[in-house]
């Protein structure tokens, strides 16, 4: 099959969190079965200041329709490997910004006309390059008009552009909502500004484009799919969904294992395997380092573990026995980050440690660089966006926290249980397609469960003190983790069965 691919960010070009690791590692795996696939995305100036996009040629001059106007835009092509290509979007005005939606305080003014421009690229670039895709696969509400922009130019040129359209929601809660004066620059017929088009409460709604003209919409998760029809989750877009029930599948997302396997990461001080665990130790006692925490005698450290860590040198962890939670996230609510914040008293108390890493909401990383430096003994919190990082933080740990409010998918989970690093997780959207709780099943569970509620958190933290002091169950535990299968070579196959079945 011919796949094309639209999405605001692919790993490694530019990732905010795990649509581009979704992103790549489909489209790669789908190379991987012999498909040919082309991959579409802005061309932020980071991407090219990275050492990605190092090859990529103009490959095209573009002039969009926006509005009254029609705007320049280039596009830079790469060929990464045989079977996939990268186009990349760009427009100096809209695209060659540090941060790729946001200042760092709040959205860019201007997200309407950047994303409407982006995918009106899309739809013209797939008209120019006669890719003749059977399917293009568009991922959330950054590409969500492109079905109708496909549509409306495969009238006005009398071409076919798709032989089928795919919707995928990695996030229902953000929908990309702009004002009714945003709807001009879309240049679609104004009858689609209504309640059975883009309209969504006087406003225009990118996301809504996707769920209802897509041929088909999926999102990350079985349970996400169920969830999503109800006003709990649906962030107000249940009744939508409910028209789109029949075309709706809950496709899990599966882990590059070419990025996150701790046989063969890179990354890491050691390697490590379910047969050979003793690399896992070595990453735990690198982790601990990385955040300034030298055993002996404590009251030596510095003071207030917040970024950036700074290495000790030689520093031995051996007094330290307890175990190490950590945690790898935008700091947004949605996270559980109120629930983590509640749980002070715990990370206090007992004998353990906990790493964060991430950023994102200022409130929060005020309030969990606070946090560390009120227990600068026990909880280190990293803010930054760190590749190497995040996987020392799923290798070396003990435990991984995602205390969840919903998540559609969840990633880190899959790549903890790669590596041996036991998740506790709420009992919502993909954690519950993807983990299995200990007490319900003991014997095939690989982590700890829990509703997303402060009580049932700590008792969830409680229950991994309680684990880890076992040690044969908590080492049974981390095998049977480590042995499933999260590989994409195995979830790809509900992607190119729903591609086969569409067309
Ligand atoms: N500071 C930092 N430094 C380095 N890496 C960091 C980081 N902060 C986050 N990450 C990484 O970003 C990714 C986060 O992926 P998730 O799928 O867990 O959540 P996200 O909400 O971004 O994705 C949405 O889309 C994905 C994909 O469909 C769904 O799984 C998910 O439920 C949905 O909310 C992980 O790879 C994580 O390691």
């Amino acid at each position: 099959m011919r796949i094309a691919h639209a999405a605001s960010e692919v790993f490694p070009y530019l990732k905010t969190g795990g649509l581009a690791d979704m992103v790549a590692a489909l489209g790669g795996t789908l190379v991987d079965r012999g498909h040919e696939v082309a991959v579409f995305m802005p061309g932020y100036r980071s991407v090219f200041d990275g050492p990605h996009a190092k090859g990529a040629e103009l490959t095209h001059r573009l002039k969009i329709e926006m509005g009254d106007a029609f705007l320049a835009g280039d596009v830079y092509t790469l060929k990464p490997r045989a079977g996939l290509t990268l186009h990349l979007i760009c427009r100096e005005e809209y695209f060659d910004r540090r941060l790729p939606y946001w200042t760092g305080e709040r959205d860019y003014d201007d997200n309407d006309a950047r994303f409407i421009f982006f995918q009106k690229a899309v739809a013209e670039l797939l008209r120019l390059t006669d890719f003749k895709a059977d399917i293009v696969h568009c991922h959330d509400w950054q590409a969500g008009l492109l079905p109708l922009f496909l549509r409306y130019a495969e009238q006005r040129y009398g071409v076919t552009l798709a032989l089928k359209t795919v919707f995928t929601i990695h996030n229902i809660a953000y929908q990309g909502i702009f004002p009714r004066k945003s709807f001009p620059l879309t240049n679609l017929p104004d009858e689609l500004m209504g309640i059975d088009g883009l309209e969504y409460y006087d406003q225009m709604c990118m996301m809504k484009g996707g769920i209802v003209f897509a041929d088909l919409v999926t999102t990350v998760s079985p349970r996400y799919a169920q969830e999503i029809q109800t006003p709990e989750f649906g962030n107000g877009m249940d009744g939508i969904i409910g028209t789109r029930v029949a075309d709706l599948h809950g496709l899990i997302n599966g882990i590059d294992t070419a990025v996150w396997n701790p046989a063969t990461d890179a990354s890491l001080p050691a390697r490590f395997s379910v047969e050979n665990m003793a690399g896992k130790a070595l990453c735990r006692e690198k982790l601990l380092q990385e955040f300034g925490w030298a055993p002996k005698p404590p009251s030596r450290r510095r003071t207030g573990n917040t970024n950036p860590p700074m290495p000790v040198a030689g520093a031995a962890n051996g007094g330290f026995t307890g175990p190490v939670f950590g945690m790898v996230c935008r700091f947004t609510p949605s996270k559980g980050l109120d629930l983590l914040l509640g749980a002070e008293d715990f990370f206090a108390k007992e004998n353990c440690r906990l790493v964060m890493l991430g950023g994102g909401e200022k409130k929060y990383e005020e309030a969990l660089r606070a946090l560390a430096a009120r227990h600068p003994d026990k909880i280190g919190v990293c803010v930054k966006h760190d590749e190497a990082m995040s996987h020392l933080v799923e290798a070396g740990s003990d435990f991984f926290l995602m205390p969840s409010l919903f998540e559609p998918c969840g990633l880190n989970q899959m790549y903890s249980q790669a590596y041996g690093t036991v998740p506790l997780v709420s009992r919502v959207g993909g954690l519950v397609d993807t983990v299995v709780d200990i007490d319900v099943e003991p014997a095939a569970g690989t982590g700890i469960m829990f509703p997303p509620t402060q009580e049932a958190f700590n008792s969830g933290l409680r229950r991994a003190l309680v684990l880890y002091a076992d040690k044969a169950k908590y080492a049974e535990v981390q095998r049977r983790a480590m042995r499933r299968d999260f590989s994409w070579k195995t979830a790809v196959a509900a992607y190119e069965e729903l591609y086969a079945n569409a067309l």
